[in-house]
């Protein structure tokens, strides 16, 4: 076990999500076997009670890599000396409720949150924004933090790449792992595009191109598609509380896979700062596929996108745009 210890900061500590993604952190799913780590637990001080339970059931848990944890409801002492930011902290929407009204509510978070960071987090902090809408809270964080590399803010798309996989995977009745390079395009929301067309899927016959393995064009530019963009809202309107376990999956590994590097050859969704690649708006949190090696991601160029693609990618860029108008307005009032 190496005797140095990262500080990861977990904000809406005492939500579901939490509730899952602490244990999986205590067990080194994120950051290795090895990596011991100061946990900085952070909810509302309505919570505080509750994430004293928390801290109970980590110490019952018996983890060896914990070294240390912190809970609060003090900003300031949150995001102290963090190594990494988990931001799930948000009000989650709730059945009927429209992604717009979200935007408001969170603005005002991730702008206390943003600042935050530059101010006493470590200069090199990775963030990764989960609570809804998450691009642009993502990008109000970004636009807050002065100072803090903008490279190093991300959002969580690896849910929907993950949703994508699996559907893809029970359609072709193959298992999930032998499914590759599926990628997500965009927003974390209804306009989101699920790509299947430059994935493969391992086949006893070898390495075969998902619309040559499925041979449903029909269902992978329908069904498919629409299944994915609508998953996040299936699970509420069946639950009536918005995913979490899987979410929580969803965060180790982009966190993982950030950290730890790629497989060679290997696509992740991740919602990253645009470069304009793809003819997408620069500066917009934008999905894209990357590659990652030694803690840094590099979106993947050059590949092909047919105007089926343009169009879907056209669509969701637009819809960030409009957000981060939107999201703009809310913070020079
Ligand atoms: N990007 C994704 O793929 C994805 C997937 C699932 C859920 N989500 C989003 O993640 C968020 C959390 O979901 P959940 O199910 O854990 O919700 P939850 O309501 O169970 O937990 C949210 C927690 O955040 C806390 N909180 C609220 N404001 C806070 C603040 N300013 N600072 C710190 N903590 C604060 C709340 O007190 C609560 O304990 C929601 O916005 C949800 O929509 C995103
Ligand atoms: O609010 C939604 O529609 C989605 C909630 C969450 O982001 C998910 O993808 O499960």
């Amino acid at each position: 076990m190496s005797n140095e210890v990262i500080n990861v900061l977990i904000t809406g500590a005492a939500g579901q999500i939490a509730y899952s993604l602490i244990f999986n952190v205590c067990k080194g799913d994120m950051f290795g076997a090895d990596q011991r780590v100061k946990l900085h637990l952070l909810d509302i001080p309505l919570m505080v009670d509750s994430l004293k339970g928390v801290v109970m059931e980590i110490q019952d848990g018996a983890y060896p890599l914990v070294a240390d944890i912190v809970i609060t409801a003090d900003v300031k002492e949150a995001f102290t000396d963090v190594h990494y930011a988990i931001l799930v902290g948000a009000m989650p929407r709730r059945e009927g409720m429209e992604r717009a009204e979200l935007l408001k509510a969170n603005a005002a978070i991730f702008k206390v949150q943003g600042k935050a960071l530059a101010e006493h987090s470590n200069k090199n902090v990775k963030v990764l924004v989960v609570g809804n809408p998450a691009n642009t809270n993502a990008l109000i964080a970004m636009v807050s933090a002065n100072g803090v590399p903008k490279e190093n803010f991300t959002c969580l798309t690896r849910l929907d790449q993950n949703r994508a996989k699996s559907q893809i995977a029970l359609k072709a009745g193959v298992n999930v792992k032998d499914v590759h390079n599926v990628i997500i395009w965009g927003n974390h929301s209804s306009t989101q595009y699920p790509d299947y067309r430059c994935g493969y899927i391992n086949l006893a016959s070898g390495k075969t191109p998902i619309g040559t393995a499925i041979k449903d064009e029909k269902w992978l530019q329908g069904d498919f598609i629409s299944t994915v963009q609508k998953r996040g809202a299936a699970v509420i309107a069946a639950r009536k509380l918005s995913s979490a376990a899987s979410a929580a999956k969803a965060i180790t590994d982009h966190m993982h896979d950030w950290v730890l590097g790629t497989a060679e050859g290997e696509y992740v969704s991740m919602g990253v700062i645009s470069d304009g690649s793809y003819g997408t708006s620069e500066g917009l949190i934008f999905s894209f596929p990357v590659k990652c090696a030694n803690g840094k991601y590099t979106i993947v160029q050059g590949l092909p996108i047919d105007d089926f693609s343009k169009n879907l990618i056209k669509t969701t860029n637009d819809e960030l745009v409009s957000e981060k108008t939107t999201a703009l307005q809310f913070l020079s009032e």
